[in-house]
């Protein structure tokens, strides 16, 4: 089976249609101020206006307000929910939107009970834990801690490139990657060689 891919970070029309193009399963808009990958609403809007049936139109957020997950999603075409901050489950799921949650790999991380605890979310998306950056920290945690088995389906992130992306999938076998700084030229701006790369390594490695 093919590996699905999101590509995250999204800052421009033009690198959402190559993501597109090059077969991304699902683009990420990052709703978060701090991050060198925030998208305004208008942006937001136009490069999700992009998306064709069957790309996931997802919008990420660290902890954010009530009132502006629901001005988002009154804006656009948002078709999945990232949380990627210290959210509760009852938080994730009071939109009523299908939604995944970022957890932050620790060594001592429980993702089975962390699964059972988000038990509605769509998949748990695993990514690097580093102190006072909630995510696109462009490093890889130890994929040893990544579990075998899971009730939810597991999106590995972190530090994913078109060089480690075969060796993630046969390493994790996870339902999907999510990448965003090891297709960058810089931060935000995505580059098309390595979005192709990346998904020629995702599509030619089977798990
Ligand atoms: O991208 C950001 O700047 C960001 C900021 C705050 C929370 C999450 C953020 N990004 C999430 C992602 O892009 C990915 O889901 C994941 O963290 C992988 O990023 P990377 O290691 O750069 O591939």
């Amino acid at each position: 089976m093919r590996t699905r891919v999101k590509i995250c970070g999204l800052t421009r029309v033009e690198d959402a249609l190559v993501a597109i193009e090059a077969g991304a399963d699902a683009i990420g808009l990052v709703f978060y101020e701090p991050s060198p990958r925030y998208v305004d609403i208008v942006t937001a809007r136009a490069i999700a206006e992009k998306a064709p049936a069957f790309v996931t139109v997802t919008a990420l957020f660290v902890n954010p307000d009530v009132a502006f997950v629901e001005q988002v999603l009154s804006a656009m075409r948002i078709d999945l929910l990232q949380f990627h901050g210290d959210e509760s489950a009852a938080f994730c799921r009071q939109f009523g939107r299908n939604y995944i949650k970022a957890v932050p790999m620790k060594a001592d991380t429980d993702v089975q009970q962390i699964a059972s605890e988000f038990y509605d979310c769509s998949g748990l998306l695993l990514d690097t834990y580093k102190p006072g950056v909630p995510g696109g920290t462009g490093e890889a945690f130890n994929w040893q801690l990544v579990p075998q088995t899971c009730a939810k389906p597991i999106i590995l992130a972190g530090g994913l490139t078109p060089q480690n992306a075969a060796a993630a999938i046969v390493q994790t076998a996870p339902w999907a990657l999510d990448v965003s700084g090891g297709v960058e030229a810089s931060k935000g701006i995505k580059s098309a060689d390595k979005i192709s790369q990346f998904m020629q390594e995702v599509m030619s490695t089977v798990r």
